[in-house]
């Protein structure tokens, strides 16, 4: 019971506790269906293969930055369902469906915190609509990739995502770590923003063995997640403070780290964030390395990461949400269609070459 003496003690600066529905509400609304459950699991199979070299695509995390507007998601997630059949015999493509940013000081907090981008912070809604398009573009047989962030998001969506990711900023993080013991899917580990490889090296390790941590059951019960661990990790290389990390040496740098870790080498490239300065143009430089690396025989580069909308750019989210642009990302920069296109047709014709 609170008491006055109580409330003189706590929550000082928490002027509200609204009740969410429990995870397993929102999944008896909206069920995972056949199809669906058929593109995760088979996806993070696949996913598991590529990291144990026994598949030799590369993976390619391709998509926008962050969604802020399903319309143009799903918009994305066609043009990306398409060209995906057309290049799955040499490349394996995952869409980036990124609903949580993690922000270095204050901004918007991504399309699950803020789904109307106003600040009204509606995240009951932005969690129903977060699954409803993870459901609709799982539908279409493409796979889906996400940052996890916070420790309650999993239970609503993550029968719906296929590869995860723990950003530069949180790889660091026990609670992160805790959390990806416990995920189904792969994991890959960002290097920290100070550029430190040791961390995700770290991190990689802490999510390999068992824990034990707070969390909510599908009721919405607090209670004690006690994980087995899991297996499937790998690093990304996406800069740092001093600069990009891409080029050879970085990564075989990062191979010997991993093999001193007790790792089989296994490396993704991000082409965006610090490898590109931010700039969307530096992307395209950065993805020919990684594909020229690839295809000397630098197996362990398991894939690449494209950050790309529909139109290229990114914008500020204005006042008037009337005036924003179609298609056009709202945190970092991204490519646009087009370019994403060539990039990736080009990709697959040069894996067809010989050595993939
Ligand atoms: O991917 C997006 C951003 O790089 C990340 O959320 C940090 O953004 P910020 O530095 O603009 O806050
Ligand atoms: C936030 C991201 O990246 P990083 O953690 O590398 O900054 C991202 O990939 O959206």
């Amino acid at each position: 019971m609170v008491t006055r003496i109580s409330q003189q003690a706590e929550n000082l600066h928490i002027h509200a506790f609204e009740q969410l529905i429990p995870p397993r509400e929102l999944k008896e609304a909206l069920p995972l269906t056949e199809k669906a459950l058929t593109t995760v699991v088979e996806a993070r199979k696949t996913i598991v293969s590529i990291l144990t070299k026994q598949d030799p695509r590369p993976i390619g995390l391709v998509g926008p930055c962050s969604i802020h507007d399903p319309v143009a998601a799903l918009d994305y997630a066609r043009r990306l369902a398409a060209l995906r059949e057309k290049v799955q015999d040499r490349l394996f493509l995952v869409m980036r469906v990124y609903f949580e940013k993690p922000r270095t000081s204050v901004g918007w907090r991504g399309f699950i915190f803020d789904p109307h981008l106003d600040g009204s912070g509606d995240i009951a809604y932005g969690l129903r609509e977060a699954r409803r398009l993870l459901l609709e573009i799982n539908e279409m047989g493409l796979p889906a990739g996400s940052e996890l962030l916070d420790f309650i998001v999993p239970q609503y969506i993550a029968d719906l995502i296929s590869w995860a990711s723990i950003g530069a900023r949180t790889t660091e993080s026990q609670t992160h770590r805790d959390m990806a013991s416990g995920l189904s899917m792969p994991v890959g580990f960002k290097n920290s923003t100070d550029g430190s490889i040791d961390n995700a090296i770290n991190a990689l390790k802490a999510s390999r063995h068992p824990h034990n941590f707070l969390g909510i059951d599908q009721e919405g019960r607090t209670c004690i997640v006690r994980t087995t661990g899991n297996p499937h990790g790998h690093i990304i290389l996406r800069g740092g403070r001093q600069g990009p990390n891409y080029y050879e040496e970085f990564v075989e740098e990062a191979e010997s780290r991993m093999r001193e870790g007790g790792f089989e080498p296994a490396i993704m490239i991000d082409c965006s964030h610090a490898n590109s300065g931010k700039r969307y143009v530096r992307q395209e430089r950065v993805f020919r390395a990684f594909l020229d690396q690839r295809l000397s025989g630098r197996t362990s580069l398991i894939g690449f990461m494209l950050e790309s909308n529909i139109h290229e750019g990114c914008q500020k989210i204005p006042e008037d949400l009337s005036q924003l642009e179609y298609g056009v990302s709202v945190t970092d920069e991204c490519i646009g269609w087009e370019k994403t296109e060539e990039l990736i047709l080009e990709a697959y014709e040069r894996l067809g070459g010989g050595e993939r």
